[in-house]
């Protein structure tokens, strides 16, 4: 839609070179014009990517500099790296500084362009709430967000108010607490988890304004109206880069001050008729239940904690038995099997905006009508499967990161109202090891016999009839156990960064493979207690568990049989989803 009123032309100089410059409708374009008066090369910038525009010569990196002259003006613009690293390129801010033949022409250009950047761009925030965790990954938040972050916000005339968070669920409370007035969205300076805090601050607040119990499983929630913007500041920032495709905190600020808005689709978990979670990346039992378990065993690790874990928890080659029911999503729409990939623009996003979770007034028929559907979608074609798991996942979008650029479930959409439920059943080792492999390189890792995934609205979890009761005993000798070798190789390792030439004598691995191989022989007294019948069992594990944990976007859940659903497009993010690169 052209819009009259914004119109400009004029003649302008970017140092000695004249250009012919224009504004129309959604674009500000300028071209270079040779002293034959032929035109060369144009550069055009929408207007909604105008980050803004000031009077003189300015710059605001490395450092704030104005030159206020009457004749210039500067623009500030998103602009597009040309090399990233992923399918998408960074956002860097673009400075143009322009001059005018004469003051009165410098006016109405900053006049119009301003004009254009309210009309064509009304959704950008004028004020955020911003939560920084100062210990969330290398604890460079409060940096990251003083050199990088502030100053963008100010060139666009966005005020903020900083919160310096200074316990766990700091950022969360406040958010179900205080008078947000004036805010038009809250922003976390951290990781996924600082992220968490926010999503379930700003659903549960929803909730309780419009009178919706959350523990009510069948209960269709309100959306909630006030974005959440992420500035990754954390270890993995898996939430960022699934909705971003990158983690740089200049092109997350740029997504926030154009007011970019993502839906993003919510799960939530449930242990009977109580909340016990929201998740938008992933739940997961067995391999992924265990991993985290057991990192959170060796938090003195730091960051290398993964690794090791990951490794200990292989070795084990544990499966578990469970049931898994799920309410299939609709597989003539899209499935996980189709490769595509959920980019800024998806169709299938877009088009199941009106058909699932309309943006409602609960005093409308259509809310009616919704909340009808939903009840009724509960009641659908549930289907059952039963078996020993090494591992079941539920994806809410690919939940891609840097290690691993697919993610999860590479096909998995942000916001279409539905989940990938990825099943891997009982395999050899080699065989599994092959599968999480496959996760960090362009091969498929659902093309493996063991391996089930379907796109669902629901899922429940149960145990076997009589599992999961006698492990508490055994769970409490097991943590002495774990504890006791904890402690050796803390200590080991301890001296050894101490005095990095104790690394000659005193191999750490070494020093647990012995302990670990100490641990088999008791193992194997303890194996002939175990009433169950066995299976192959790894070096570091000294009996086969039937109950593992679920790993909750990164928090071990206190309940075991769990019901989950997806309530698309819950919140909303500033963010615009994956732009594909390839494409002009
Ligand atoms: N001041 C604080 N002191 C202690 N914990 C905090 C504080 N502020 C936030 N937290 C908690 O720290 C946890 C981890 O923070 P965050 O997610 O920012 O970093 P991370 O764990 O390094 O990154 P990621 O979650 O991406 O792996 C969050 O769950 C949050 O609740």
């Amino acid at each position: 839609m052209e819009t009259d009123s914004v119109r400009v032309e004029s003649s302008l100089w970017i140092g000695n070179k004249r250009y012919r410059a224009f504004l129309s409708g959604w674009y500000f374009s300028w071209t270079e014009i040779d002293e034959r008066n032929r035109e060369k090369k144009t550069i055009s910038v929408p207007v909604s990517e105008v980050i803004g525009v000031k009077e003189g010569r300015v710059e605001i990196q490395p450092q704030k500099k104005v030159e206020d002259t009457d004749l210039d003006f500067t623009l500030f613009y998103v602009k597009r790296n040309s090399k990233g690293k992923g399918i998408r390129v960074p956002w860097s801010l673009g400075r143009t500084q322009f001059c005018c033949p004469s003051r009165g022409v410098r006016d109405q250009w900053i006049t119009q362009l301003r004009t254009a950047l309210k009309t064509h761009s009304p959704s950008r925030p004028h004020r955020l709430l911003v939560f920084i965790n100062p210990f969330g990954g290398k604890k460079r938040g409060k940096q990251i967000f003083h050199s990088l972050v502030a100053p963008l916000f100010e060139l666009a005339g966005i005020s903020s108010h900083v919160v310096v968070t200074e316990r766990a669920n700091q950022a969360r409370d406040y958010i179900l607490k205080k008078d947000l007035t004036g805010f038009d969205g809250v922003i976390c300076v951290g990781g996924d988890g600082m992220f968490s805090e926010l999503l379930h601050g700003v659903i549960g607040r929803t909730q309780q304004e419009a009178g919706v119990s959350e523990h009510d499983p069948t209960v269709m929630l309100q959306p909630c109206d006030l974005h959440i913007g992420i500035i990754p500041a954390g270890s993995t920032d898996c939430v960022c880069f699934t909705t971003m495709g990158i983690n740089d905190p200049v092109t997350s600020t740029l997504h926030i001050i154009i007011g970019d808005s993502q839906p993003l689709d919510v799960c939530s978990v449930h242990y009977q008729s109580t909340l016990v979670r929201y998740f938008v990346s992933m739940v997961g039992y067995g391999f992924y239940g265990d991993v985290l378990a057991e990192s959170e065993r060796h938090r003195w690790m730091g960051p290398l904690r993964y690794d090791y874990s990951g490794c200990m928890v292989y070795l084990c080659n544990r499966s578990y038995p469970g049931q898994v029911q799920y309410l299939p999503a609709d597989s003539h729409i899209s499935s996980p099997r189709d490769n595509t990939r959920c980019l800024s623009g998806c169709r299938v996003c877009s088009e199941s905006k009106e058909r699932l979770f309309p943006h409602f007034n609960s005093s409308s028929s259509l809310y009616s009508a919704n909340v009808s559907q939903y009840s009724s979608e509960l009641e659908g074609e549930w289907v059952t499967i039963e078996g020993r798991f090494k591992c079941i996942s539920l994806t809410c979008m690919s939940s891609s990161c840097p290690r691993s650029p697919k993610g999860l479930s590479p096909s998995a959409h942000l916001a279409d109202g539905t989940a990938d439920l990825i099943l891997v059943r009982e395999a050899n080792p080699l065989g599994f090891l092959t599968y999480l492999h496959r996760h960090t390189n362009t091969q498929d890792q659902f093309d493996l016999p063991f391996v089930e995934v379907y796109r669902v609205k629901a899922v429940r979890f149960s145990l076997p009839p009589g599992e999961g009761e006698e492990e508490e005993e055994e769970e409490e000798e097991e943590e002495e156990e774990y504890e006791g070798a904890d402690r050796e190789i803390q200590a080991s390792t301890e001296s050894v960064l101490e005095d990095p030439e104790k690394l000659c004598c005193s191999n750490i691995a070494g020093h647990s493979q012995q302990h670990l191989a100490e641990r088999k022989e008791r193992g194997n007294v303890a194996m002939s207690r175990v009433k169950r019948p066995g299976f192959v069992c790894g070096p570091c594990c000294t009996k086969p568990r039937s109950v593992s944990v679920w790993n909750c976007d990164g928090e071990i859940l206190p309940h075991t049989e769990i019901s989950c659903r997806v309530h698309g497009q819950l919140v909303r993010l500033f963010a615009r989803g994956i732009e594909d690169s390839t494409k002009p």
